[in-house]
């Protein structure tokens, strides 16, 4: 790839340091009095790899080994089936979706198969809404359909519900080849899936211990939907080695940027800004905004520190898009509460450029446009919003990509995971489970009447009885 292509992402922080707009933001002195804590940190996560916990690094080795697997059996699959459907939810097809929409057409499933190089539609179903599911199902030809059901647990009621009807149906059209038409990804040796898979024939994926869901993108789960879509997987890996290298080896705060955001967030959020907007321009990049928000929500949301004190953190992550969203939500942002910080995500140049027709008879204000590329419009207005939310006393910084290629999205990928994992040392808390879904799980269990859930579930229908409702 050209030097562009491989050039590392950059973050550029200005909006979130003092100045005379903005006397109440980050001094450099503020963030130098991070250094001490950040080393801690450092240390800390360094050793959690030592202990094969969330190690970044030899994951990406790991996954790097088993690429060329992945792709063949990719191969294998475009050259013999017109379908792919993931069947998943949160960090198990999320990911994907995030990487399909940064890296591939927004119309590749209306391509013909020639236009997209012979490679499978790709759809995700990460939601049992019945109306949805079953017009997708029965727009199918599921003889011709691969089903790649995600689930690192193995348990989670949507997935293995899904997983149920499909096989269901899969058992009616394909008879005794039905699991020719399944392939899981999962844990290595935990869960209703490593059973399945073993005793029904399915072929199986595994997804690494010391993982969770929310930081899985970079394994089978993502690297596996990707290559059958004809995505790089080698670039999108290479791509977060070189910024896992960065970030592992650089001390510095201020050369290090998941150390820098997360200082950044961690400053802001003990003054009050509980609100972290993630803004790409991109069209490309709007499902990523729903991946951060996975992240950083079930990451840092936490009741008790490491102490067991209770200490009800967190920062609630808001979705929006560049610049989409100036025409609905930057009203609020820059005239409502400052309770919030802002990373835009940019691209500095566009895989394609439009130029807006040039017509001297128009009025003058519109004809302003003409001789401008579209691009050019977007980048316009990024910077006008940034220069009203600085205006307006607000915290807000840029992450730059060259340009939307496999190489940068991985980049992006391990700088938020990396800037989360150092956002629960600077939190003290856990970043790597998720104790606070549990109730609504074992809540679901009751109701659909699993067996030894039955106190929990008079406890719900005696307690949600409806009393308002108009
Ligand atoms: O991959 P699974 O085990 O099916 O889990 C899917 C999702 O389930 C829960 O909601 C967890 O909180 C998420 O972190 C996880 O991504």
């Amino acid at each position: 790839m050209e030097e562009r292509k491989k050039s590392l992402i950059q973050l550029d922080y200005t909006g979130m340091m003092r100045s005379e707009k903005n006397p109440k933001a980050i001094s450099e002195k503020d963030l130098c009095s991070f250094q001490p804590q950040m080393h801690i940190a450092r240390v800390a996560l360094l050793q959690k790899r030592a202990q094969g916990e969330l190690d970044f690094s030899a994951l990406l080795l790991e996954m790097k080994g088993q690429a060329q697997q992945i792709q063949e059996y990719a191969d294998y699959l475009s050259e013999h089936y017109e379908n792919f459907v993931l069947l998943g939810i949160g960090g198990s097809a999320l990911g994907p979706q995030a990487v399909h929409q940064a890296l591939r057409p927004y119309y590749y499933n209306e391509l013909s198969s020639e236009k997209r190089n012979h490679r499978p539609r790709f759809y995700v179903v990460d939601n049992i809404d019945p109306t949805r599911f079953k017009d997708l199902l029965e727009s199918l030809n599921l003889e011709k359909t691969m089903f790649n059901v995600i689930s690192k647990s193995g348990n989670t009621s949507e997935t293995m519900a899904q997983f149920l009807i499909v096989r269901q149906m899969l058992k009616e059209v394909c008879k005794d080849q039905f699991n020719e038409h399944i392939v899981v990804t999962t844990d290595q040796e935990k869960g209703n899936l490593v059973t399945l898979s073993e005793n029904e024939g399915y072929r199986r994926f595994v997804i690494p211990s010391g993982i969770g869901g929310r930081f899985s993108e970079l394994t089978p789960v993502g690297l596996l939907p990707a290559a059958v879509c004809g995505i790089n997987i080698f670039e999108l890996l290479d791509g977060a080695i070189a910024m896992d290298k960065k970030i592992r080896e650089q001390k510095d705060l201020f050369e290090n940027p998941a150390q820098l955001r997360a200082a950044l967030g961690c400053f802001s959020l003990k003054r009050g800004k509980a609100i972290s907007v993630f803004m790409p321009y991109a069209d490309g990049l709007k499902t990523m905004a729903d991946w951060y928000a996975q992240l950083w929500a079930e990451s840092l949301g936490k009741r008790y520190d490491r102490q067991e004190q209770e200490i009800w953190t967190g920062q609630t992550p808001i979705k929006a898009l560049g610049v989409t969203d100036q025409h609905s939500q930057v009203q609020l942002y820059t005239e409502g509460p400052n309770d919030k910080i802002f990373t835009f995500v940019t691209v500095r140049i566009f895989d394609e450029e439009i130029l807006i027709p040039k017509d001297d008879d128009l009025e003058q204000n519109i004809q302003f446009l003409g001789g401008h590329q579209l691009g050019d419009l977007l980048r316009a207005e990024h910077k006008a919003t940034e220069y009203a939310l600085s205006l307006a006393g607000r915290l807000h910084q840029n992450i730059i990509l060259p340009e939307l290629n496999a190489y940068t999205v991985g980049q992006l990928l391990l700088l938020l995971e990396w800037e989360t994992a150092y956002m629960g040392e600077l939190l003290n808390i856990n970043a790597f489970d998720q104790p606070g879904v549990e109730e609504g799980k074992i809540g679901t269990y009751a109701l659909m009447g699993r067996p030894g859930y039955e106190q929990r579930r008079s406890e719900i229908e005696e307690s949600i009885c409806k009393k308002y409702i108009i």
